[in-house]
This record gives structure tokens, C-alpha cells and sequence, in this order.
């Protein structure tokens, strides 16, 4: 299996190459060469297979021969048994032909963990295998900051930088990373939104000199094998409810674009998705483009689902690719467009295309405030804020006669205030992280500048 560019002027790699460079080097995302096919046979016979096991089989489809099978399964066992719940990903049914699946029950709680720990171990072998060591560097809404974190502290060969919004996580999100005190471990909160630290992250990775010098890795869902690793859940959930003879919809709270487009990467492998619908809260410049083909920018919004606080979606431009014919040229303009005058250019051909799978709507936070109230007044379940956005835009673009299976992507712990604002009541931390409230915290704030960026991670590094 090899990967090229968006913008068709990187070299063509492999999957540890990918891994460890992350974005392009002419500032494009990765993405297979070809859609890696699995028939409904192959799917009728993975009916029944623990998630570690599916896992195996569909990671392995992306990685090819670049690591044994005997190392990936074993990193993969490693990494599903150390989640909370024996199901790993379980679904639960809140109403008929409503479901939504749990992917909250990772070590921080979010699912980020499903990609991160597997990155974690992933990093190490292959910066092992070639005696090589890294600098991560990433940005975060609140979740795959400290996921990342979690997964990467104290290992040896990595230093990792995460980049947050100065005051626009949830203080339990922002906690889970800067008590993490780890010598590998440095938090950086930025003077500015996501779209400016991701933008950072993009920029210093647009360094050569800066990126070779430290050994740049990436942690976001810019990396690919964050998103390979996202598919199988997709699989997991279709299998459960009758896949491949059952066509089933999706409903994904989104705000980066790289879960819902693992959905996408799905549908394109064989699992019969009926459609992907795309929740995102009142940062809604996904759901405009899906809805009426309009790709605009506009300021970004703090919401009660701070993760998705988010207008600039990183994994469109790999959807984008597509809808442009696979163009690498043309995509690269169609972005140079976006960034110069804040319209992406389309045409109605490429949105009629993407609406053929994907439909979208936006829950602002009075909706994500009501929607938590009502399924929990229909069911007893508690939903964070950002599935309730997924549960509230689900419902009301549902198809007829299809199940849909919400994502619930983070456990509402994470956002007490919001939930007790909507029920009245706080919910509670698991065991483990119980005085997470009391524990120090340590980071640094720097200026949205990613020359002081660059500097500080010269200064900091311990991999020299
Ligand atoms: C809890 C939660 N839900 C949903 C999302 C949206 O996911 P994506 O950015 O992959 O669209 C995020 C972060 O991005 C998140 O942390
Ligand atoms: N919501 C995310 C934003 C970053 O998205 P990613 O999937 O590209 O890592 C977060 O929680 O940080």
C-alpha cells in the first residue's frame, strides 16, 4: 500500500513513511494511492470478531508489509485491552432505530484514544526499528491533546508539544493534559483559537530546515494513520447491525473532519452506508458546505462543545481530492483560493457528488442544552455535549427506514458544567482520575506566532 498527496507534489510513501512525516512536504494530507476493497463475503465472515480482531484485519489492509503482522497485532491487543469496556466500542440503543456508539471508554476518555494509543506504540516501533527519534507536535480543541499525551508520555524516543486554545477547553480537558508532568511532556496554551494553532502546526511543518532538524511527527488527524486506525469502528457498528446486508446511516459530531471522513473511507472499502451525516455545532462551515455547497469561512464561535470549535476542517481537503477527480493540482488552487479569499471554489457537480453520501445540519447550544434534557428524561443516558449535537442533528435529518448510530465521542465527565446545566447534575470522573481537580499543572502560554513556536521548541526539546 502506498500514499500520496493532495496536492500531487510529494513523494509517494509508505505507511511507516507516513506515520513519521505526517504532512506532506508540499503541505498536503496523505491518503491511499487506491481504496483498499473488502467484499461482502470477507464482511459476512468478520461478523462476531472482538474489535482487537477486526481491528488486525482492516489496519493491516493500510499498513501492508511496511511492519510484520506479528508487531502490529501485537500492538493492537495492546492497545484495545486497555480500555474500560469489554465491548471496546459498545452500542447502545436509545430508541428505535437509534443508536449510539460509545467510543468514551479509552484512558482519557474520548475517542481520540481508539487512534492515539495505537499511534503511541506505532511511533515507538518504528523510531526503534531505525534508532530515530522524534519531536511530536500538535494541536488541540481539548481531546487529542491529552489523548496524544496520554499515549506518548515518557517514552523515550519522543518530546511532544501540544498546542491549546488559551481558555476555550473545558477545565477537565485542559487539566487531563497540563497534569501530566512527564520530562516528554510540554503544553503550550496559545493567545488564539484551534484554526490558529493548527495553523501553527501547519507552518512549522512547512519549515524543512526545522522539520528534519528536530525529526517532525505528527499527532493530528493530519496524520494518517490517526484516521486508518478510526475506520474500524465504522465496520465494528455496521457488522453489529447487520452489515453488509443492512445499510445503516451515521451521525458524526464534527469539527475537524477527520472522523466522519473515516466513515467515508468505509463506505469506499465495501461497508454499505446509507449516509454520513455530519453534526457540527454553531461553527457550522461543514454543515453549510453539505447542505448548500457554500465552503466560507467566518469566525469561529466558543460553544458548549469547545471541541468543535473549529472553521478551518483540516480532512476536507482530502474529500476535496476526490471530488476534484483526484486532481492534486487542482486542489492545491482550490485551497490557495480558500485561503486568500475565504471561499472555497466548487462546483455544483462536486456537491451534488458529496451530497449523494453525506447529508449535514447544525445544533447550536440552546438544541445541545435540550437534547441532553430529553434523552435523558427518555432513557436515563447522560450525553456529553458533542454527541448530543451528533443525537440532535441525527434525528432530524434521520433516512426513513434506516438505523442511524450516533458516535458518542467523548464521556460527560469531561463537560460537567454543561451537563449540569442541561440535567442538573454533575457527572462524575471515573476512579482513576478522581483528584484530577487537585493535581498541579504545568504549561507555558505563547503568542499565535510560530516563530516563537519554533524557538521555544529548539529551546525545550530533550532529543538532541
Ligand atoms: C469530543 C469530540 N467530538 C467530536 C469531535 C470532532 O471530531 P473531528 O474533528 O474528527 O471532526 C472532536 C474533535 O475534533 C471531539 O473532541
Ligand atoms: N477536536 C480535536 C481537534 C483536533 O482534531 P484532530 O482530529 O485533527 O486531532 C481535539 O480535540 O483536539
Amino acid at each position: 500500500m502506498h500514499y500520496i498527496s493532495t496536492r500531487g507534489r510529494a513523494p509517494r510513501l509508505d505507511f511507516s513513511e507516513v506515520l513519521l512525516d505526517g504532512l506532506g512536504r508540499d503541505g498536503g494530507l496523505y491518503l491511499p494511492e487506491t481504496w483498499p476493497q473488502i467484499d461482502a463475503d470477507t464482511l459476512r465472515r468478520w461478523r462476531g470478531l472482538s474489535y482487537a480482531d477486526l481491528a488486525k484485519r482492516i489496519m493491516r489492509l493500510f499498513v501492508g508489509t511496511t511492519i510484520a503482522p506479528a508487531d502490529l497485532d501485537r500492538m493492537i491487543d495492546d492497545t484495545y485491552r486497555g480500555f474500560d469496556h469489554r465491548a471496546v466500542a459498545p452500542l447502545k440503543q436509545l430508541g428505535p432505530d437509534e443508536w449510539v456508539m460509545e467510543l468514551f471508554h479509552g484512558p482519557t476518555l474520548a475517542f481520540k484514544d481508539f487512534a492515539l494509543q495505537l499511534l503511541g506504540r506505532l511511533f515507538d516501533h518504528v523510531l526503534d526499528r531505525s534508532d530515530r527519534r522524534g519531536v511530536i507536535l500538535g494541536a488541540t480543541s481539548g481531546d487529542t491533546g491529552s489523548a496524544a499525551i496520554e499515549a506518548c508520555r515518557d517514552r523515550a524516543r519522543l518530546d511532544v508539544f501540544i498546542l491549546h486554545p488559551l481558555g476555550r477547553t473545558s477545565e477537565v480537558q485542559r487539566r487531563q493534559m497540563t497534569t501530566v508532568l512527564s520530562p516528554n511532556i510540554h503544553n503550550i496554551a496559545i493567545q488564539g483559537t484551534f484554526d490558529d494553532a493548527q495553523d501553527m502546526v501547519k507552518a512549522a511543518f512547512g519549515d524543512e530546515g526545522f522539520r528534519d532538524t528536530v525529526g517532525l511527527t505528527a499527532i493530528n488527524s493530519i496524520n494518517w494513520a490517526r484516521i486508518a486506525a478510526q475506520v474500524v469502528y465504522y465496520f465494528h457498528a455496521g457488522l453489529a447491525l447487520g452489515a453488509p446486508d443492512r445499510p445503516i446511516a451515521f451521525s458524526v459530531p464534527t469539527g475537524n473532519f477527520g472522523d466522519v471522513y473515516a466513515g467515508y473511507i468505509a463506505a469506499r472499502m465495501g461497508l454499505p452506508v446509507a449516509k454520513l451525516i455530519v453534526a457540527t455545532n454553531e461553527n457550522d462551515i461543514l454543515a453549510r458546505f453539505f447542505r448548500d455547497g457554500d465552503y466560507s469561512s467566518a469566525g469561529v464561535r466558543p460553544t458548549l462543545s469547545p471541541s468543535m470549535d473549529i472553521q478551518v476542517a483540516s480532512n476536507f481537503e482530502r474529500l476535496l481530492f476526490d471530488l476534484k477527480g483526484r486532481d492534486g493540482e487542482a486542489t492545491a488552487a482550490a485551497i490557495a483560493t480558500f485561503r486568500a479569499t475565504g471561499r472555497l471554489p466548487v462546483t455544483p457537480a462536486e456537491v451534488a457528488e458529496a451530497q449523494a453520501l453525506f447529508d449535514a445540519g447544525a445544533a447550536d447550544d440552546t438544541r445541545t442544552l435540550s437534547t441532553i434534557r430529553t434523552v435523558f428524561g427518555e432513557t436515563g443516558e447522560i450525553l456529553d455535549p458533542h454527541t448530543a449535537v451528533g443525537v440532535a442533528v441525527g434525528r432530524d435529518r434521520k433516512p426513513a427506514g434506516v438505523p442511524v448510530v450516533v458516535l458518542s465521542t467523548a464521556h460527560p465527565a469531561k463537560f460537567p458544567d454543561a451537563v449540569e446545566r442541561a440535567i442538573g447534575r454533575r457527572p462524575a470522573l471515573p476512579e482513576r482520575m478522581a483528584d484530577l481537580m487537585e493535581r498541579p499543572e504545568r504549561f507555558e502560554t505563547l503568542e499565535a506566532d510560530v516563530s516563537g513556536l519554533k524557538s521555544h521548541i529548539m529551546s525545550h526539546r530533550r532529543n538532541v
